[in-house]
């Protein structure tokens, strides 16, 4: 087997190797029993991460939503964090494409001592036949100009575009409280959808405008939709503006903004205003 020798393209190809597994599987075991599709979706794709990490990186530290979490990975100068299913309810549900492979490499600053950050992912959609990832970046969205905050001196108006509301992408089962408030005050429309990385993904692709998230998630579900996000130029943040911080002591990351550059400052004070 040959694999890739760079780390973003190896991240593509574990994206794609574990998603070829999940769609076997799904094949396999049908959708009568949903739990036992969801836990074993969660174990192979886990274990063929793990396989493939320990024979091809066998230096690196893994921190995955399925693995005993290891203080090492803090000493560490390379860590992959992995969400081997992302969207685990969306993949046990027959005819649904919202769910994720993530895969995510931090490394360490080559300077130390230094903060550390993301420097390649891949987010597989399997059953879309689509993985994104930092080895050939996306395009940057579309620019819906009307939908950016007004330029203060500017002397025509924004050209008139197909789509007038904002669309933000929010999870279908456990959206923040805030959301609706939020999509209130700015006129918008909620988009649900499964998985973190699809979510992050359709702001990639500009199917939405923004991804808002709060009330709990880890640095696995956000690691690698993240890392492709700003391959892109999107903007990526706390919902208060703060720095996404990964390989943190404590792998909670409960909350994060994904938008198109010009909006982000109109949605910040938005949501802090609230
Ligand atoms: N309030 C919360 N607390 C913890 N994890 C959450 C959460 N809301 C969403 N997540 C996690 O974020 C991922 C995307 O969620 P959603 O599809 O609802 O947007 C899911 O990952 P997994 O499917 O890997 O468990 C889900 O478990
Ligand atoms: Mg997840």
């Amino acid at each position: 087997m040959i694999t890739p020798a760079g780390d973003a393209a190896f991240a593509r190809w574990l994206a794609k190797a574990a998603g070829d597994a999940l769609l076997a599987l799904r094949a396999e075991l049908g959708f009568d029993d949903a739990l036992m599709l969801k836990n074993a979706g969660d174990k192979i794709s886990h274990e063929l991460l793990m396989g493939a990490l320990e024979r091809w990186r066998p230096g690196d530290a893994v921190l995955s939503e399925e693995g005993a979490d290891s203080s090492a990975r803090l000493g560490a100068d390379r860590v992959w964090i992995i969400d081997p299913l992302d969207g685990t309810r969306e993949f046990s549900e027959e005819g649904r494409t919202d769910w994720a492979v993530h895969v995510a490499l931090w490394r360490r600053a080559l300077a130390r001592p230094g903060p550390g950050d993301l420097v390649a992912g891949a987010v597989g959609m399997p059953a879309r036949g689509i993985i994104l990832g930092t080895d050939a970046p996306p395009a940057y969205p579309p620019l819906r100009s009307s939908l950016s905050a007004p330029v203060l001196g500017a002397r025509t108006a924004p050209a008139a575009v197909a789509h007038e509301t904002l669309r933000i992408a929010c999870s279908r089962s456990r959206p923040p409280a805030f959301l609706s408030a939020l999509a209130e005050e700015l006129g918008a429309e909620l988009v649900p959808m499964g998985s973190a990385g699809v979510k992050v993904s359709a702001v990639v692709t500009g199917e939405v405008d923004a991804y808002v998230h709060a009330g709990g998630q880890y640095e696995w579900d956000s690691a690698a939709p993240v890392a492709v996000a700003r391959a892109t130029g999107l903007h990526t943040s706390r919902i208060d503006g703060s720095v996404l911080d990964y390989n943190q002591p404590d792998p909670t990351l409960p909350d994060l903004l994904v938008c198109r550059k010009d909006l982000a400052h109109r949605l910040l004070a938005t949501i802090s205003s609230l």
